[in-house]
């Protein structure tokens, strides 16, 4: 067989007429708003904020269950999903999910930052990283263990504290990132009240690490 006929005979079939996307130039979008980014480094400061479906992470106490399903989401063109947004251009945008690295973010982060947008991610770490980020927020998971190449990224490593266990889990994870790395513990929200006053222990014992508290619950947001 010539090597134009073993080409040819290994293309995909397509049915006619059917779109074929590129990889991350459509993408399942749960909900967009304009918030102040309530947890970790950039508390407090304004934020668009656009959140994708799908997660396959599976953590008991998700604040958002709802993003898991990416097929209970309408897919969006990301020109549209940043014309959406190009009221707020110019500031900072935070693209959450679900775990927006089950999806090639570079197509929306380039387009996004085209428009001067800072691009910040909140992510797991479980899925490799792709997109050019200002700011990486990795909060890595029990459920499913983040990637080395993701925490070699992080401007940012936030612990979710549910049990007193999290505390040596975050030390082991604290390990794993660049010594620049900003380290948070953050009260699981349903232990809060529980468990909040080991963090402050914790934290006055161990000043690298600080408190991130989930502020926009706080102050009645989104
Ligand atoms: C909903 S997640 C989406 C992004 C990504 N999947 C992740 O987990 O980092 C956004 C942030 O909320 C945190 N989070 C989720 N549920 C929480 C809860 N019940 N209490 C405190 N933080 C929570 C996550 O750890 C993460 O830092
Ligand atoms: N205000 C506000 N700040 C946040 N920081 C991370 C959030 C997230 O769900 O990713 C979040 C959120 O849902 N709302
Ligand atoms: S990784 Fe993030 S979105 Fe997925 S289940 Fe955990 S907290 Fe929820
Ligand atoms: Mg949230």
């Amino acid at each position: 067989m010539s090597a134009v006929s073993d080409f040819l005979t290994h293309l995909p079939i397509l049915a006619a007429g059917e779109p074929v996307a590129v990889p991350g130039t459509v993408l399942p979008v749960m909900e967009q708003f304009y918030t102040i980014q309530g947890e970790g480094f950039n508390t407090g400061r304004a934020a668009y904020f656009i959140r994708l479906g799908g997660c396959d992470v599976g953590c008991v106490w998700c604040d958002v269950k709802e993003s898991w399903d990416a097929d209970a989401h309408p897919r969006q063109a990301v020109a549209e999903l940043v014309a959406a947004a190009s009221e707020f251009a110019g500031r900072n945008v935070v693209i959450t999910g679900g775990e927006p690295l089950m999806h090639n973010c570079l197509p929306l982060t380039k387009a996004l930052q085209a428009a001067g947008f800072k691009t910040w991610i909140e992510t797991s770490g479980a899925h490799p990283l792709s997109g050019n980020w200002d700011w990486i927020c990795v909060s890595p998971k029990k459920f499913k263990a983040p990637l080395p190449e993701v925490l070699a990224h992080a401007d940012e490593l936030k612990i979710i504290v549910f049990n007193d266990s999290d505390f040596r889990w975050a030390e082991e994870h604290a390990a794993l990132v660049p010594p620049t790395t900003r380290l948070y513990l953050q009260p699981e929200w349903s232990r809060a009240a529980r468990m909040t006053p080991a963090l402050i222990d914790y934290v006055k014992a161990n000043p690298r690490w600080q408190v991130s508290l989930q502020t926009h619950k706080y102050l009645d947001i989104p």
